[in-house]
């Protein structure tokens, strides 16, 4: 349980922990190369650790302390017969990333996690995996964890993704890069490229095109020497946003990952009227990086939906915070693949969001938001989902009174320090 008091402004020049994508891929590619590689800016969130757990289990030599991580790579078939159950913990992006490896590897592996992957769904990974010809078992043939898998050889398909998710696009193509022949990947709309831009910078030949992306079997991954992480965009935007809809503030968030697959919310907080700046904009291990400006200013309310959504998942619970301090309405919609992260979002931003005196209402696949409505402080509830532990935490610095956040522990998923961040711009 963690207080938040009702803040004047937030005001400072921080950095946010590494980004979570780019850290969990870095230290997947890492052990599947041949060579050393070091990581620095790794995020050491309970997420990524779930990950260099699961490859030490796996054989691979991995030391990590703090964001600095070394991992000694043996090559794509240099892992080894797990003789423990892989627990991915809270991490989607780990299950379903390590669903394609292991469909490759000539052994048999067990995963599990928490209650909450308990619920979330893995056909959407099983299914194209098994069609590539790996041998997969599972809670309700497949769907729901526990899941083993006994990969083997493995013939290259053309998947039409019907959700646009980089975990699924990313467990198709790496489970492709040990099959016969090429794998194609279509997908609605553009998710995340961590995956293709990594790949490329560890030597393999990935062709994006409008619409897919497709990679050819018989490729091995060399280590690139050093990956350096930027900061997390999605753990960013918990600040920013407080900045941007409490009077007064002004805040610098450095080094922070800008890939346009993943920076909807400048979009969307631009868009809304927020006086915001990138500088010192730079490439860092093929990833677009920039420290991030931004002063309040009044707000207005937006539409948001379509080919943006997958470019700022993560960050709607934050932004429905954000929608409560707008003038006027703003619609979220297209986003029905809120309702199998680690909650239904969908329903747990709007219930901790009303106990706070905000006007907002579920949709089918997505919320509307009126404002502008000044928001009270409540006792609220992550429900052991991190965004939702830090969305209710940012909307109780805007709150008067005092915000009560039970289970903010899971916040360490993805952003460990966010109650010392916020200590440090909060005045
Ligand atoms: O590939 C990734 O690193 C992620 C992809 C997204 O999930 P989906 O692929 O399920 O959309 C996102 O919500 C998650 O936080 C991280
Ligand atoms: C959905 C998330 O992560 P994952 O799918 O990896 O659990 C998230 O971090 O918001």
């Amino acid at each position: 349980m963690t207080t938040i008091q009702g803040i004047k402004q937030v005001r400072g020049d921080i950095t946010v922990p590494g980004d979570k994508s780019i850290s969990h891929r870095a230290v997947m590619f890492s052990a599947l190369a041949e060579g050393t590689t070091t990581i620095e800016g790794f995020l050491p969130g309970a997420d990524c650790l779930s990950t260099i757990s699961c490859f030490r289990k796996l054989g691979i030599t991995i030391e990590q302390e703090g964001d600095r991580v070394r991992v000694e790579g043996k090559g794509w078939y240099g892992l080894t017969e797990p003789s423990e159950i892989l627990d991915i913990g809270n991490s989607g992006t780990t299950i379903r990333l390590m669903m394609g490896i292991l469909s490759t590897q000539p052994f048999h592996s067990v995963l599990i996690g928490d209650e909450s992957i308990a619920r979330r769904p893995m056909k959407r990974v099983t299914g194209p995996l098994r069609r590539m010809g790996a041998d997969i078992a599972g809670r309700n043939n497949g769907e729901y964890t526990p899941l083993s898998v006994r990969g083997g050889k493995l013939t290259g398909i053309e998947y039409r993704s019907p959700v646009s998710s980089a975990q699924v696009k990313s467990a198709v193509l790496l489970a492709g890069l040990a099959a016969e022949g090429e794998t194609t990947v279509y997908e609605p709309e553009v998710s995340r490229d961590h995956t293709e831009r990594m790949l490329r910078s560890f030597g393999v030949d990935v062709e994006s095109f409008n619409g897919g992306v497709r990679v050819r079997g018989g490729q091995s991954l060399q280590s690139p020497g050093h990956i350096q992480v930027p900061g997390d965009i999605s753990s960013a935007a918990f600040p920013l946003v407080a900045a941007v809809i409490i009077p007064g503030s002004h805040i610098v968030v450095r080094n922070v990952g800008v890939n346009p697959t993943r920076s909807g919310i400048i979009d969307v907080l631009r868009e809304m009227g927020a006086d915001l700046t990138l500088d010192n904009e730079r490439e860092v291990n093929g990833e677009p990086v920039a420290d991030i400006e931004v002063k309040y200013a009044p707000l207005k309310g937006i539409e948001i939906g379509g080919a943006i959504i997958p470019r700022l998942i993560d960050e709607i619970p934050v932004i429905a915070v954000l929608a409560t301090q707008a003038e006027g309405t703003t619609v979220i919609k297209d986003a029905a693949e809120l309702k199998v992260k680690e909650t239904n979002r969908i329903d747990t931003i709007v219930a901790e969001l009303s106990k706070m005196g905000a006007r907002i209402e579920p949709t089918e696949d997505g919320m509307i938001v009126y404002g502008r409505t000044p928001l009270r402080g409540a006792v609220c509830d992550s429900h052991g989902d991190h965004r939702i532990g830090m969305a209710a935490a940012i909307a109780g610095l805007a709150a008067s009174g005092e915000t009560i956040i039970q289970n903010a522990d899971s916040i360490n998923v993805s952003f460990p320090g966010f109650f010392t961040t916020l200590r440090q711009i909060s005045e």
